[in-house]
């Protein structure tokens, strides 16, 4: 797995339409990407066979896992997967994030909760280790239309040290478009 590093969340849209990524106080976790070496472990393998059966989609429509670490007061404000932008036409091959797949890697002795601040009531999901909590972030019968319920937070860690995984599953095939550096993934 590739170092973990202080998250990033999106910024700027600039006129190519390519999105900055930035240090914010939004998002305050370290992550990792799970990158080649990473996912040619069999545990990994396994686990992507598993996320398949669930969701009936293929591997190659997710990104790689991007592993996140919350020490306590780390969070991320209320944000969508899936950040519309004017004008889009998803002329991107991949299409939008259509599912999150969130897996909890530990247990968290108090705090940390995937919360959905839009639903009435809201509900918030205690990290458990083993966990995995699935979200759309598109409308059934509109997989390009954000599905604006999903909104979501992470709400600060109070003790103990919090792991997870998020695995965002595309609408295309996102590896081949990846591949070829048309997704705005891992450059620089
Ligand atoms: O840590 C969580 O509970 C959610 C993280 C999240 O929403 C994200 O990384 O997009
Ligand atoms: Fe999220």
């Amino acid at each position: 797995m590739g170092k973990m590093e202080r998250s990033t969340d999106d910024g700027a849209v600039s006129a190519d339409g390519e999105v900055a990524k930035e240090v914010s106080s939004r998002r305050t976790s370290s992550n990792a990407w799970c990158m080649a070496g990473c996912e040619a472990d069999r545990h990994v393998r396994a686990l992507s066979g598993r996320i398949e059966a669930l969701t009936g989609i293929s591997r190659q429509h997710y990104e790689q896992y991007q592993v996140l670490r919350y020490d306590p007061s780390q969070r991320y404000v209320r944000h969508h997967d899936y950040v519309p932008r004017p004008g889009q036409t998803f002329a991107e091959p991949h299409g939008p994030r259509v599912l999150t797949v969130f897996l909890y890697l530990s247990d968290v002795e108090s705090g940390g909760e995937t919360a959905f601040t839009d639903l009435s009531p809201p509900i918030a999901i205690l990290p458990k280790r083993g966990r995995a909590l699935v979200w759309p972030s598109v409308l059934a019968d509109d997989p390009t239309t954000q599905d604006a319920r999903t909104h979501h937070e992470a709400r600060p860690v109070g003790r103990g040290v919090k792991l997870a995984a998020n695995t965002w599953i595309h609408l295309h095939d996102y590896r081949l478009p990846n591949l070829w550096g048309c997704t705005g993934a891992f450059e620089g």
